[in-house]
């Protein structure tokens, strides 16, 4: 190793008088390494074992062995446990009385991609006051995920920040790329690692190459530098990820979960040889983010799968416990969402009923 870097530093020598080479960043807080929280926060092998059952139920869904409709749904953001809790309770009563017809996964979104800036997420920041005390955000995190998956739910989570994902891998059943990061190589190189099936959104202008694109990058093995359980810098390798599909968000040019376009996303994923399952995100860009709208696209995503358009596996919905959004400010009101803006779950489970009810009659 020092050989190595003193044959690189002889063949550039460095004046330092030239050289400004102070870090523009500070330890704002030490955090535990990925190993150690699993350790501290672990799961019984039963978890393991509903976890492992819930990826490969999703992994049938995907591969088109199990008919029934697959429903991420859940807050746009989880900002406090409590009311994370309570929907988690609502949900399990709702995805048992469906079971026979769709697979219910709770959205536990706990990073976010913002425009430009904000909140990004109670991992980042669990007071939601700007203290950023984000080893205490990933503690929380996975206890909190714990928590709902021993309800029997299984947990959908975007992964944004490539170094958290360790932290929460084992407990996610349904993984998401955000339309922001579909189109970067790392976060390709991270889904190829991932132990889960993965859903790559296309991206913000409505575009679904990047999308097709990282489901064939994704789908190989890569070597990337990272850091293994014990927090040391390696390269790491990955086997490949088979189990990615599309998600249909919409873009600035409008809504992309009409059938035309889905009947395009279809063709062009089996031109391009990769998996033909897609999810329609009914909230973002599909609903221009007026939560009042996605019952409407629901309903024709309903429509298009009782049209024989088999592609359509999926669905997203962004569901809390009341309607709305609200601002961060010191009086939260409960159940509200602090991100965008989400229907009620008296709409919700409406909604879900009447979609599983449609998918029960004879066609
Ligand atoms: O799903 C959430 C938002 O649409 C996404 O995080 C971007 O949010 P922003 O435009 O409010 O930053
Ligand atoms: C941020 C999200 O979506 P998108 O990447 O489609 O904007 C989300 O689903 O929370």
């Amino acid at each position: 190793m020092n050989a190595l870097l003193n044959t690189a530093e002889a063949a550039h020598p460095i004046s330092s008088d030239k050289v400004d080479d102070a870090s523009t960043t500070t330890v704002s807080q030490p955090l535990p390494t990925s190993g150690a929280l699993k350790k501290a926060i672990a799961l019984e092998p039963a978890i393991r074992e509903q976890i492992a059952e819930q990826r490969q139920t999703i992994r049938n869904i995907l591969s088109g062995q199990d008919s029934r409709l697959l429903v991420v749904m859940g807050p746009c953001s989880i900002h406090d446990r409590d009311s994370a809790l309570d929907y988690a309770r609502r949900l399990k009563g709702l995805a048992d009385e469906v079971a026979d017809r769709m697979v219910l996964v709770m959205r536990v979104y706990v990073e976010k991609p913002r425009t430009t800036v904000g909140w990004k997420g109670l991992v980042y920041d669990p007071h939601l006051d700007g203290s950023d005390n984000m080893a205490e955000g990933l503690s929380s995190t996975r206890r909190l995920m714990r928590d709902i998956t021993a309800l029997g739910l299984p947990i959908a989570c975007e992964l944004l920040q490539p170094m958290l994902s360790a932290y929460m891998d084992d407990l996610i059943s349904w993984a998401a790329v955000g339309a922001r990061t579909t189109e970067s190589q790392i976060h390709r190189e991270m889904v190829s690692a991932l132990p889960m099936p993965t859903g790559f959104k296309n991206g913000t202008d409505g575009g679904i190459q990047v999308a097709i694109d990282a489901m064939g990058a994704s789908q190989h093995g890569h070597r990337y530098p990272g850091f293994d359980d014990s927090g040391q810098p390696a390269l790491l390798h990955s086997p490949g990820n088979p189990d990615t599909h599309l998600v249909l968000r919409g873009g600035h040019h409008g809504p992309n979960h009409d059938a035309p376009s889905v009947e395009k996303a279809a063709l062009a994923l089996r031109a391009a040889g990769v998996s033909g399952a897609i999810m329609v995100d009914c909230s973002h860009a599909n609903s221009g983010k007026d939560p009042a709208r996605q019952p409407l696209v629901l309903d024709e995503v309903i429509r298009q799968r009782l049209n024989g358009m088999s592609s359509l596996v999926g669905i997203m919905l962004e569901s809390h416990l009341e309607t709305g959004r609200q601002p961060m400010g010191a009086e939260l009101r409960y159940g509200v969402s602090v991100t965008d803006g989400c229907l009620g779950w008296a709409e919700s489970e409406h909604y879900i009923r009447m979609a599983a009810k449609r998918l029960s009659e004879p066609v």
